[in-house]
């Protein structure tokens, strides 16, 4: 192939192709480029000045322009003629005025203009707006122009809607009356300002949104549940059909290009030396000079020029999905009656839900939607972004082979390919220097992008947009989910809707500086679960030091909350009450690992199946277990003033309630490595990280950098084992939770909130662990099993016999007291004085 490959090339071709070569890049050089945009941009501005002064010169010169060729009124002089840009000017302003569009005519010099800054690369208006702007302007302004100035105007030199405007405003006139023209011109010009500003679609809806709510029910405040259904839930706006079908031309135009330089390739494949490049200084710097090719994989793709092959994609929003807010699910069941008019209840299967069988989940009019403006791509952002990141990396020797950019919501991330030899570390090093070619903040490099053979390069949008909770709750992928816990966090970079399960992370560590969006992320979890979960399946305790974030969810309390008896809130803000609430958990968990042992069960999920079966006695203690999930806000407030006793509950919890449905969301602003401790970090193996302000705080938070350079607002990355995604948090404002909580409150509920079991305290638990009359019932096995192992180790007696961390506690001392082991020996396991079974018989006989 090789040798072919030189024969072609005859001395005489080389010089013709290096000639072909220089035309080229002339052609292409940025300089030409703008000489040539400022040509086309005067030419604009000549036309215009014409056709400016046609308006006030035309009279006088218009009997030595008409009826005449171009030539003839140029040969007759300008001497006699008015126009400010001579007689040339005054012919082409009569042409395009009164012979073509009339007043609407100045729209093509206009658009010559910005064909000039296009070239200039001095204007950010996208091609296809302008030319639309320009050809729909042409036709239907000079047919309103027609219509309307002509018939106000009739005796100038000016025909306002030019001979093209005039014969088709005849043709209307006959064919659809001038009420149908009045019409067409209001859509005429609905349909200008509507392209020209999104926003000014938005103020007619809500035009229209007030003038027809006129005629609806006006009971804002608590509208029944009931009527929630006249209403059409709103739905996340689907983009336009002009916009999709650009979006598709924009899809299929890669690909047919694809086929034709596949086909270039492979001709060329056959006779060609595939040789690696090796970046030289001549080479490198020019990639439109170039005509290397890469040598694996099999060429289907040229490399060069890399601006040709630039893809933009945009994600399409999910499709969301109707909400209905589980009305069927929610009917009272109709009891039905034996012959006998015996009720068949016991038969039937248990019904969690049935002593709140009206409750109605919140509906989706609740939560705003943001009108985030237009969401169409700033192609010019793009195209903008796209040369900075080449020129970047190519100012360090850097050549890449393809670029291509995904737009979400907040960022976009850029896939460069490059070119083969090219160290990936050298690329992740340059982070800081592509962030400032770019002037952003926020500029993520993942190299390699896992699993896809791509470098990943984030940068936040200039114009970032809200992800909605509305928009996240009503996705058809949480609305159709089947999780335990489901949570809609909110939205990857690729647009898609992040939804997870808490029951499998199965606890949540939330780190951000403060004011970077983890009150909102909190709000957003637990609205998530309000959405999807009856109020007989989950219950919350609520811990807030700060106390102003949780106090909302207050209204919820009969519904969904749980706490101490005898206590009067249910937010916890104390932290002698955390401290007492968190042992009071840990009971709870050990009753549950009881009652799960006793069914034979290994998760709470198989427990309730089991009860709902009836095959659970509840006369034996067995209860439907609710999920229950632990959110404490300022979790760094709590260590810093209960340390460990407020860590060790927790640590416990995090270790073993997973399997008895408990789950725990910690957040902290200060991620420290006194806050988030070795223990805490362990057991919390899924983290949100929203922005910190330095390396070491993303560190201590993910284990790696990346936190830090996120932009805020909800920014954040979600860790989850190795993985690490970047999400744009779902907004949801305190008004929205507001009425939310309302909702839920306004509706009946339990009589009070979940108790959650009592706790001995420790000085209740000191006093009866002296009184060895009410020996604890595994007090003889406890003390052989100690003996026997000559380890007096609390851990030891839970584990060998499957009880809470506090009976085991009080075990040991009633040992203690009765002098078979000694004290507390910090994190030791306490000496045991006994040295035999022998002698330990005799002790519990002397006992008895
Ligand atoms: N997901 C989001 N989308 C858009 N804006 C957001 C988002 N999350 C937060 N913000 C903005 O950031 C502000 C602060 O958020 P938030 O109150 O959640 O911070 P925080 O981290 O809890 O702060 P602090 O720790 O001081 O309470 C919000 O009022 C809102 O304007």
């Amino acid at each position: 192939m090789a040798k072919r490959k030189r024969k072609r090339q005859s001395p005489r071709q080389k010089p013709k192709q290096g000639q072909k070569k220089k035309i080229v890049s002339f052609l292409k050089n940025e300089r030409v480029h703008f000489i040539w945009g400022v040509i086309v941009a005067f030419i604009g501005i000549f036309m215009l000045l014409a056709i400016i002064s046609f308006f006030f010169t035309g009279a006088a010169d218009q009997s030595k322009v008409i009826n005449k060729t171009y030539m003839e009124v140029v040969r007759s002089g300008t001497s006699d003629i008015d126009n400010w840009t001579g007689a040339g000017g005054a012919y082409m302003a009569e042409r395009l005025v009164n012979d073509w569009f009339g007043l609407f005519s100045a729209l093509i010099p206009i658009f010559l203009i910005y064909i000039g800054l296009k070239i200039m690369n001095a204007t950010s208006l996208s091609f296809l707006k302008a030319l639309f702007i320009t050809a729909f302007g042409l036709i239907g302004g000079s047919v309103s122009s027609a219509f309307i100035l002509d018939r106000l105007f009739p005796n100038t030199h000016v025909k306002w809607g030019g001979a093209h405007g005039i014969q088709i405003e005849r043709i209307l006139e006959n064919s659809i009356g001038w009420p149908g023209i009045i019409l067409l011109i209001l859509l005429f010009i609905t349909i200008i300002v509507v392209t020209l500003r999104k926003s000014s679609m938005y103020k007619i809806q809500e035009t229209l949104i007030n003038g027809t709510s006129s005629f609806a029910p006006q009971n804002e405040t608590s509208p029944a549940p009931e009527e929630d259904d006249w209403y059409e839930p709103e739905k996340e706006k689907k983009p336009g059909l002009l916009k999709r079908f650009f979006t598709w031309m924009k899809k299929i135009k890669p690909l047919r290009e694809e086929q034709h330089e596949q086909e270039i390739a492979e001709d060329e494949e056959t006779d060609q030396i595939v040789q690696r490049k090796t970046p030289t200084a001549n080479t490198t710097h020019n990639f439109t000079e170039s005509t290397t090719i890469s040598p694996k994989p099999p060429v289907t793709k040229r490399p060069f020029p890399v601006e040709n092959d630039f893809e933009v994609i945009v994600p399409e929003d999910d499709e969301t999905a109707i909400h209905i807010p589980h009305a069927e699910e929610n009917k009272p069941k109709e009891e039905t009656k034996s012959p006998e008019g015996m009720t068949q209840e016991l038969e039937e299967d248990y019904d969690p839900r049935k002593d709140l069988s009206s409750f109605r989940f919140p509906t989706m009019n609740l939560l705003k939607i943001y009108n985030t403006g237009d969401r169409a791509v700033d192609m010019d952002e793009q195209n903008e972004n796209k040369e900075k990141i080449i020129h970047t990396l190519r100012n360090y020797g850097i050549e890449i082979t393809s670029i291509k950019a995904t737009v979400g919501p907040t960022i976009t991330l850029y896939e460069i390919v490059p070119q083969a030899g090219v160290r990936i570390s050298k690329i992740r090093n340059l982070e800081d220097d592509i962030a400032l070619s770019l002037s952003a903040l926020g500029i993520r490099i993942i190299a390699p992008m896992p699993g896809k053979g791509t470098i990943g390069i984030e940068v936040p949008n200039k114009d970032p947009q809200i992800v909605s909770m509305q928009s996240v709750i009503s996705s058809k992928r949480f609305q159709e989910c089947d999780y335990e816990l489901p949570v809609a966090l909110g939205k990857t970079i690729t647009n898609e809707v992040f939804i997870f399960d808490l029951t499998k992370m199965p606890h949540l560590l939330v780190a951000g500086a403060t004011g970077q969006g983890k009150s909102v992320g909190l709000n957003a979890i637990i609205t998530s679960l309000l959405y999807k979960k009856h109020p007989s399946e989950m219950k919350m305790v609520l811990i807030d030091p700060k106390m102003v974030e949780f106090n909302i969810y207050s209204a919820v309390e009969k519904h969904y909350l749980a706490k101490l008896p005898d206590e009067e809130k249910a937010i916890i803000t104390d932290v002698t009450k955390v401290t007492q609430t968190l042992n009071s958990l840990t009971k709870e968990m050990d009753d549950r690992y009881e009652l799960l042992m006793k069914a034979h069960v290994r998760t709470v999920k198989e427990y309730n199946e089991k009860f709902v079966k009836r095959r659970l006695n509840p006369e034996k203690g067995h209860r439907y277990m609710p999920y229950i999930v632990v959110v404490i806000d300022e979790f760094g407030d709590l260590i810093m003033t209960a340390g460990k006793e407020i860590e060790m509950p927790i640590a416990r919890i995090a270790q073993k309630a997973r399997a008895v449905g408990m789950h725990m969301v910690i957040a902290t602003q200060r991620p420290t490595t006194n806050i988030i401790t070795g223990t805490i970090k362990a057991n919390f193996p899924a983290r949100m990280a929203f922005r910190v302000t330095s390396q070491i705080d993303s560190r201590t938070i993910l284990d790696m950098s990346g936190a830090n350079q996120l932009i805020g607002r909800g920014d954040m990355l979600f860790s989850q084992g190795s993985s690490l995604i970047r999400i744009q948090c779902a907004f949801v404002d305190t008004p929205e939770v507001e009425e939310i909580s309302q909702y839920i409150g306004k509706q009946r509920g339990y009589d009070a909130a979940f108790a959650l079991p009592e706790v001995i305290s420790d000085m209740e638990a000191g006093a009866g662990a002296t009184d060895l009359g009410d020996r604890d019932p595994l007090f003889d096995e406890a003390a052989r099993l100690i003996v026997v192992h000559q380890q007096g180790s609390t851990s030891l007696i839970q584990r060998k016999f499957s009880i809470g961390y506090n009976r085991a506690g009080r075990l040991m001392d009633q040992l203690e007291a009765a002098g078979i082991v000694g004290a507390v020996q910090g994190s030791k396991p306490r000496e045991v004085f006994i040295a035999d079974e022998y002698s330990l018989e005799k002790l519990l006989d002397s006992l008895r």
